[in-house]
């Protein structure tokens, strides 16, 4: 069998590479650098496990701008941004993929999206572009797979975990899934399109709601004098009670999205909405507290570790570090930023030393594994200040502390 699967990001690739373990695979993508780079042998992004899969699958897998003609699956994994000038899903790329498809499709062929999308997109908007090419929806097999595996370990999470498939009839749902069991281990559960649409929805819905229950957590911790991260673990030993952890805010391509497609529609949003704000209020929370140990000193420095939207990724889309570099800025301050996963930010990355030195605050945001080695005793020689937040609860703080830091630590009101 032949697949091929268009758009090559951070889901498309890895999912391409798996197939290709098992079929001839066709990665299409707009990105002229990224098809060359890729033909060439070049990886576009991290992703563990990444390179030693490529290098294995070689053989079964090209790069090419367009969808062939000759493939008997395709598959659409194209971003879905929100288009934030009115709110709503930018389905753009899900109808350029499906209209390029619908020029080369067969009669019997079997196309998938993958992206995630509203409810009702893989019925009314996929299908109808596919049929611009000519062929009539009774013609092809049509399904939405919806994708659940988390940047950091998107290949165990591609191969492990369970799936949904919502076919637009069942035969659809079926072939999807006899597609996808060829690199799944996980248990993949067949239903219709609209479903599987919505059911993707709500996973990163709940999620994001949790995690604004967290935050707002760690806001009354802090003004009733308790530390969040004693308080957390003790409720989390109740059976059914699981609390997420507080953060600066909450990024990515996905959880800051998703639940906007949910609402787009609808007057019944109420909760989803505001859990929403209260993860977008965090960044400015953070520098609250910033400002309370600077003092009202707005021509001090801050340094920020971290730009990536969460520990030990590249990723930098959506992440709570613009807002508050940007809200930094605004309130006077120099801003620094300091990242080793990632190269270019709004403030360009520099490299530790650079990045702290004369500084008055250390802000983190991220928590990288890697930020747990900083040297506190390093970091002491160079700053000026003595000033910590963390945003993240993850450096040592008794080393920093002993190291003559002022730690302040997001959700610790002690
Ligand atoms: N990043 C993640 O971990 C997850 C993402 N998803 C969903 O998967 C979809 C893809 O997300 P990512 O892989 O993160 O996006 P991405 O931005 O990393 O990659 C998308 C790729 O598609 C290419 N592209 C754009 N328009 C195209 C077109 N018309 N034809 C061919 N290629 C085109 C872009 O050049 C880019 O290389 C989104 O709907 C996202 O919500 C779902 C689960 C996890
Ligand atoms: C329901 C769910 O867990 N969805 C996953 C999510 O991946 P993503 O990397 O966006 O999720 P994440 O690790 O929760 O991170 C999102 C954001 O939330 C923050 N975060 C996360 C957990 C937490 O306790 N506190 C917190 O503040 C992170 O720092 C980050 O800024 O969204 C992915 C997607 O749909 O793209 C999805 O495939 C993944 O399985």
């Amino acid at each position: 069998m032949s697949v091929c699967v268009v758009g090559l990001g951070y889901v498309g690739l890895p999912t391409a590479l798996l197939f290709a373990q098992h079929h001839e695979v066709v990665g299409v993508d707009i990105d002229e650098s990224r098809v060359d780079a890729l033909n060439q042998g070049t990886l576009p992004f991290e992703e563990p496990g990444l390179p030693e899969l490529f290098e294995e699958v070689r053989e079964n897998f090209s790069a090419a701008v367009a969808p062939t003609e000759d493939a008997d699956v395709y598959v659409i994994v194209t971003p879905t941004p929100l288009d934030q000038t009115v709110d709503v899903a930018d389905l753009t790329a899900v109808r350029a993929a499906a209209e390029a498809i619908g020029d080369v499709l067969s009669p019997d062929d079997l196309v998938v999206l993958e992206s995630t999308v509203p409810p009702g997109t893989t019925e009314r908007l996929v299908v109808p572009s596919l049929e611009l090419g000519g062929l009539s929806r009774e013609q092809f097999d049509v399904a939405h797979c919806p994708e659940r595996a988390i940047p950091g370990r998107t290949l165990d999470e591609v191969v492990g975990n369970d799936r949904v498939v919502g076919g637009l009839d069942v035969d659809a749902a079926l072939r999807a899934r006899e597609l996808y069991a060829d690199v799944v281990e996980g248990t993949i559960r067949t239903t219709d399109a609209t479903t599987a649409e919505f059911v993707k929805l709500m996973e990163n819905t709940h999620r994001d709601v949790n995690i604004a229950l967290a935050n707002e957590f760690a806001k009354i911790a802090e003004e009733i004098g308790v530390n969040v991260h004693d308080a957390i673990p003790l409720a989390n030993e109740h059976p059914r009670v699981d609390v997420l952890s507080p953060g600066p805010g909450v990024g990515g391509h996905c959880i800051t999205i998703d639940p906007r497609f949910l609402a787009q529609r609808t007057d019944s949003d109420r909760l989803i909405s505001v859990a929403r704000d209260v993860n977008d209020s965090m960044a400015a929370h953070v520098l609250g507290l910033v400002t309370d140990r600077l003092r009202g000193d707005h021509h001090a420095t801050i340094t920020v570790l971290g730009a990536a939207y969460k520990a030990d990724v590249g990723d930098t889309r959506e992440t709570p570090a613009l807002p508050f570099v940007k809200l930094a800025e605004n309130a006077g301050y120099e801003v620094r930023v300091h990242d080793p996963h990632v190269s270019e930010f709004a403030v360009e990355p520099t490299e530790l030393d650079a990045a702290v030195l004369e500084s008055d605050c250390l802000v983190v945001l991220t928590g990288h594994e890697a930020f747990a080695d900083v040297d506190p005793e390093r970091m002491a020689e160079l700053m000026d200040g003595r000033d910590v937040v963390d945003a993240r609860a993850t450096l040592d703080r008794e080393s920093w502390e002993s190291a003559g830091f002022d730690v302040r630590v997001l959700g610790d009101g002690r």
